[in-house]
């Protein structure tokens, strides 16, 4: 069982909204300024990441209260709750077991009174003979051509998680061609393949529940472009595998269930690129490489759960986050990876963390009366720097952001990586430091403006600073390290729904658009004017309807 206690009226809380006032009018220049020791203090490291909260807009007394909020919460009962595999998602009855995917201890995990770990190792020891097998080229398709090109067909959490680490550690990829393919919209398939042969390309078909309307129609539309391109029925097992939960729906669907790669309800869709939907990544990486990624995981697994909350990242970062949603009203959070390679890292977390904590209804079934998750967003820099950074340093919002790079780059280029990090140390002291009216006016004296022109520029070259970051600086990014970074934000997410109270890992939200549209799909199949809906929707059906 999970604590049921609402954060708000715990003594810590109180003791916050009381602090907040006096903090808000700190300048985090400040608090460097009076405290040397303030880098030490607010920073710590897993491995070989280093995590420098120092420019948070806190003091020691904002910590220690921050840590007292996590206590009163009882977020170690609540940790120790997802470890061992009580049913944590309560509206869906399940465990929360994705830690079991990457137990490289093997120590037992119950469900039901029976160990995952077996099942769990016979399924990667089936993703590891059958990558070996695609990789090597002994694997052959229907007209006895190794595979060349692999394309992942998935949606949400079994496409985002795949894709991004594929990209984020690209430098460690073989020779096949990865392709990944998740929107409905028929130019997403169509555009991908074009790019590939059908003798040569295997298809994973990746669904938790092998009924998500956008897989199953690519799927479909893959396994028709096989069948008129050459191939027959019997060919579909040589080109066509199954990740997924759901054995009857792999059958149905027509592929063989020796080439399913199985995983388990208690894996949610976006904390499953540790199950089998990560077969994407162990083609295009090798298994090796995808064991360190598990490795990584799973050290950092062991860290969060038996690490005082005073030395625990994934804990002081979730309190953070919380104490600018829950105090400075702060809506959004940005993540900033200065690395290439990293490009999707915002967009995995995006539902990562939003679909994990968008809710609005507490564990006992009511409305809280609190802001709850954060809307996750980013880009890499230094491309952000010249398209939303505006916002970030001048505009009216605080936007907390965390900015992270490694400090090896795969592709050391003259000064580029230079050149990057500096990028990626500035901005934070930017947004801290600011620039005063008399620095700016110092600065448009040198430069030779007239005492008229100081004036009126003056304004609008002022920066307040005072603008939160957290920094993460990885040696480099690695199998190990990412696995490590990744399974860090999420426990991040489970610290905050606990005290949030509410329910981290179902989805509810995602099924009332969906259930609509399956309405309105035969009355866009049917001629006719519609009016069911109201005006809106059904003026913009029938204006579909007269143009399609
Ligand atoms: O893997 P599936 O079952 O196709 O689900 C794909 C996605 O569907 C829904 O949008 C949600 O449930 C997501 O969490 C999930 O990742």
């Amino acid at each position: 069982m999970l604590p049921n206690i609402d954060f708000t009226t715990t003594k810590a809380y109180k003791y916050l909204a009381d602090h907040y006032i006096d903090i808000v009018a700190e300048n985090l220049k400040d608090l460097f300024k009076t405290d040397n020791q303030r880098f030490t203090k607010f920073s710590t490291r897993f491995e070989d990441i280093l995590i420098d909260y120092s420019k948070n807009r806190i003091t020691d007394e904002t910590f220690a209260l921050l840590m007292q909020l996590a206590r009163e919460c009882m977020l170690k009962d609540a940790i120790e709750a997802m470890f061992s595999g009580e049913v944590i998602n309560a509206t869906e009855h399940r465990p929360v077991l994705h830690i079991a995917l990457r137990n490289r201890s093997n120590k037992p995990i119950y469900v039901d009174g029976k160990d995952v770990m077996p099942d769990v190792n016979r399924v990667l020891e089936q993703m590891k003979t059958f990558s070996e097998e695609i990789i090597s080229g002994r694997w052959k398709g229907f007209t006895g051509k190794s595979i060349t090109d692999v394309v992942n067909i998935g949606i949400g959490g079994s496409d985002l998680g795949p894709v991004m680490v594929t990209e984020a550690l690209r430098p460690y990829k073989n020779h096949l061609k990865m392709h990944f393919v998740s929107n409905v919209d028929g130019t997403h398939i169509a555009e991908a393949l074009k790019e590939v042969n059908p003798e040569t390309t295997l298809f994973l078909i990746a669904s938790k529940t092998f009924t998500t309307q956008e897989t199953m129609t690519n799927a479909q539309s893959a396994k028709d472009w096989l069948l008129a391109n050459g191939g027959k029925q019997e060919d579909v097992a040589k080109h066509f595998v199954a990740l997924s939960t759901n054995t009857a729906g792999v059958e149905k669907f027509g592929i063989d269930t020796k080439n399913m790669f199985e995983f388990w309800d208690w894996v949610g869709g976006r904390y499953s690129l540790w199950s089998a939907i990560g077969l994407s990544i162990v083609l295009s990486l090798g298994y090796e490489n995808f064991v360190e990624l598990l490795t990584g995981a799973h050290a950092y697994d062991e860290y969060f759960r038996t690490t005082e909350f005073e030395q625990n990242p994934s804990v002081i970062l979730g309190l953070l986050g919380i104490w600018y949603n829950n105090f400075f009203e702060s809506e959004t959070e940005a993540i900033l990876p200065y690395d290439q390679y990293l490009h999707r890292f915002a967009a995995y977390f995006q539902q990562g963390d939003m679909e994990s904590n968008g809710k609005h209804i507490d564990r006992n079934g009511k409305a809280v009366d609190y802001s709850t998750g954060p809307i996750i967003w980013g880009e890499p820099g230094t491309n952000g720097q010249h398209a939303f950074y505006q916002l970030i340093h001048q505009g009216t919002k605080l936007i907390p952001c965390d900015f992270i790079a490694p400090a090896q780059s795969h592709n050391p280029l003259g000064d580029h990586h230079m050149l990057l990090l500096s990028n990626y140390f500035a901005q934070t002291e930017a947004l801290m430091n600011g620039k005063t009216i008399d620095e700016v006016i110092a600065e448009l004296k040198a430069a030779g403006k007239s005492a008229e022109e100081i004036e009126k520029l003056a304004p609008f070259k002022e920066f307040d600073g005072n603008r939160p970051t957290n920094s993460f600086l990885l040696k480099k990014i690695t199998p190990h390290s990412l696995g490590s970074l990744i399974a860090m934000y999420e426990h991040k997410i489970f610290v905050q729904g606990i005290i949030w109270n509410i329910y981290s890992f179902d989805q509810w939200g995602v099924e009332l658009g969906k259930q609509l549209a399956q309405k309105i799909q035969p009355e866009l199949r049917a001629e006719g004017e519609v009016t069911t809906h109201d005006s809106s929707t059904n003026g913009l059906i029938n204006q579909y309807k007269s143009w399609r």
